[in-house]
């Protein structure tokens, strides 16, 4: 298969994760045989030192060119901690998940047998803990007016979402709920939000076309202490914006690293890839960031265009890079590789042509296909 990738690597630890998720997809196209062709765009903070804008037009247009986007990182601590900075990394990000109409955010969560014990939480509560967070993206309170008074005295951020966008993103989590243990979990806090009430009532009534489907309902305060109560009892949780945003962060501490947690953004003609973590500006240029969740955002990318046996070869690398403890500080404390040579282990991995990976005891989750 031919496809045209658009790089965004970002800011911070964005390039040398991307760098990784490169190796690997390069390493897979020549044991498949496939044509993929990567071509770099600034965006974020970079773009901004550069350009004054955090997405330029060339950027978007190669985005709109390209069959997907590999997507690293944006943030800066010198936005960070200016509340007062008017153009902002996070900007050019949003920007271009509207531009490319990606209404739906798939954060897939699982764990592996060898990183149970590193989790804070108990072993049994973790063990086999499964789930796929769908996050609405483009829509409620992230995009809604906003607005400072002139004395700057109060400020006012306006959450809004229309049936249709809560429809869309219901069937999307539907048909995977169908895919996987037929369980789907709306999160909402329809006992204060009008927003939450809509999305209640409609998904109730797309819940008629999916008798197969079990759904209930939590509001996002018991949501997020169930996610760490007891995260098996999830399969897919479907959520808005920001909700989705606060509890996949918080589902990461399940797996033992954020850095283990990749994404799918699609809805429209495009589709992005990218973790689900920020640029952890501490570690640029140390070494010391995972690259795991890049790499499974790409074997995310591959599951995309149907190369599900392709995806499934990246996956079992990671699982066995992370069996073997070749792996990074954050979930490898006693004796960590450097981002690059767990780039390259996999990298290495995947090359081998008879591949003689052990997916034996390797549980990573029921993939969900989109
Ligand atoms: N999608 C994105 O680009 C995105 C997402 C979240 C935050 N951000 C931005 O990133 C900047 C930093 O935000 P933050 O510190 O709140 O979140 P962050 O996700 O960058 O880092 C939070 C913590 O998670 C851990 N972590 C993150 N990525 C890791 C990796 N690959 N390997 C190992 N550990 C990892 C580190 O312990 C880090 O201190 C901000 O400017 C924020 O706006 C961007
Ligand atoms: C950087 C920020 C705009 C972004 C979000 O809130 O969507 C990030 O936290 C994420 O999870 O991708
Ligand atoms: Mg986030």
């Amino acid at each position: 298969m031919k496809l045209k990738i658009a790089v965004l690597a970002g800011d911070g630890i964005g390039p040398e994760i991307t760098q990784q998720s490169i190796k690997v997809l390069k390493a897979i196209a020549d044991r498949f045989d496939h044509e993929f062709e990567f071509e770099d765009a600034i965006v974020g903070a970079a773009a901004i030192d550069l350009l004054d804008n955090p997405l330029p037009e060339a950027t978007l247009d190669l985005c709109k060119k390209s069959n997907a986007v590999l997507f690293g990182a944006i943030g800066h601590p010198k936005y960070d901690n200016n509340p007062d900075a008017k153009v902002r990394p996070e900007q050019g990000l949003l920007k271009l998940r509207k531009e490319l109409g990606l209404f739906a955010n798939i954060r897939p969560v699982t764990t592996y047998a060898k990183l149970i014990d590193q989790s804070p939480l108990r072993p049994e509560r973790i063990q086999g803990a499964d789930l796929t967070i769908f996050r609405e993206l483009t829509g409620g309170i992230y995009f809604g007016e906003k607005s400072t008074s002139e004395d700057g005295q109060s400020a006012t951020d306006i959450c809004t979402y229309s049936v249709e966008e809560i429809e869309r993103m219901a069937h999307l989590a539907f048909k995977a709920a169908q895919q996987r243990r037929k369980k789907l979990t709306l999160v909402d806090k329809a006992n204060v939000l009008e927003t939450s009430r809509l999305w209640r009532k409609t998904v109730k009534k797309i819940a008629e076309d999916y008798q197969d489907v079990a759904l209930d309902f939590l509001f996002v305060d018991n949501a997020a202490m169930q996610m760490i109560l007891n995260p098996k009892q999830f399969d897919v949780i479907l959520t808005e914006n920001m909700f989705g945003d606060i509890i996949s962060d918080e589902a990461s501490v399940i797996g033992g690293s954020i850095g283990l947690l990749a994404s799918a953004s699609v809805g429209g003609d495009n589709a992005m890839f990218e973790p689900i973590h920020g640029s952890y500006p501490q570690a640029t240029g140390k070494g010391i960031a995972n690259p795991v969740a890049s790499i499974l955002s790409a074997a995310m990318l591959l599951d995309h265009f149907g190369l599900v046996e392709e995806g499934d070869v990246i996956r079992k690398a990671v699982a066995t890079s992370i069996k073997l403890n070749v792996c990074t500080e954050d979930i490898n404390k006693d004796n960590p590789y450097s981002t690059e040579k767990v780039g390259d282990f996999l990298e290495g991995l995947i090359s081998e042509s008879e591949n003689n990976i052990n997916d034996e005891n390797l549980n990573f989750g029921q993939m969900t296909i989109i």
